[in-house]
């Protein structure tokens, strides 16, 4: 039996998603924790490390934690890390009404993984971003901002893309990616 890593996530999408994009011949296995963990101010990173820190001092073994950022380039990247309370307040539709005034409806999304093996190890960060535009809301509501964001090249937002479609080209599939890699690579 391989050791298990524990995902720390309070977020059941999130889960879903990883473990269909890891599929069944990932190196480790993987447990979920449904923890809300705080999530302090700061640059991406600097979020995801310590929210990894924190993962790790509540469970006892290896953990992976996520963070997902929306930036908008009009906004200099806002609202970036905080787009859990921006959606919270303003709903997808009002995501699209903040870039009313700007041309540019340019966005990246970025999923920022965080893995440590011990609560005294440095944690890792395998990032991924995906290049997108915010449009009017388009598409099933089950998942966070995905009915505007529409990723460049494609005509269907990430809530109307199959699911399997939007795992092959998401900000979260190119991070697990990078992920995947570095766990097939201690391996050996
Ligand atoms: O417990 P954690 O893992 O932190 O889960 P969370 O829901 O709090 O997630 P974040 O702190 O990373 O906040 C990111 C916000 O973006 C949403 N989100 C994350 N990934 C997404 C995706 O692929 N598509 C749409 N919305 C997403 C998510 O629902 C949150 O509202
Ligand atoms: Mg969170």
């Amino acid at each position: 039996m391989s050791k298990s890593i524990t995902f720390v996530t309070g977020n059941a999408k999130k889960l879903e998603e990883l473990v269909a994009i890891l599929g069944p011949n990932f190196p480790r296995t993987i447990v979920s924790k449904k923890v809300d963990l705080p999530e302090l101010q700061g640059e991406i990173e600097e979020i995801a490390i310590k929210k990894c820190k924190e993962a790790a001092r509540q469970v006892e073994g290896p953990v992976l934690i996520e963070d997902t950022s929306l930036c908008f380039n009009a906004l200099e990247g806002l609202p970036g890390p905080y787009i859990k309370w921006f959606l919270e307040k303003l709903q997808p539709e009002g995501l699209h009404r903040l870039l009313s005034g700007w041309e540019d409806k340019s966005a990246r999304a970025i999923c920022t993984f965080a893995y440590c093996e011990s609560s005294t190890a440095e944690p890792q960060i395998f990032q991924g971003i995906t290049e997108g535009d915010i449009v009017e809301p388009r598409g099933p509501r089950d998942f966070g901002w995905d009915p505007v964001f529409q990723p460049k090249g494609y005509e269907l937002t990430y809530a109307q893309l199959p699911k399997p479609q939007k795992n092959q080209i998401s900000h979260r599939y190119r991070a697990l990616d990078l992920l995947r890699k570095y766990f097939e690579s201690q391996q050996c």
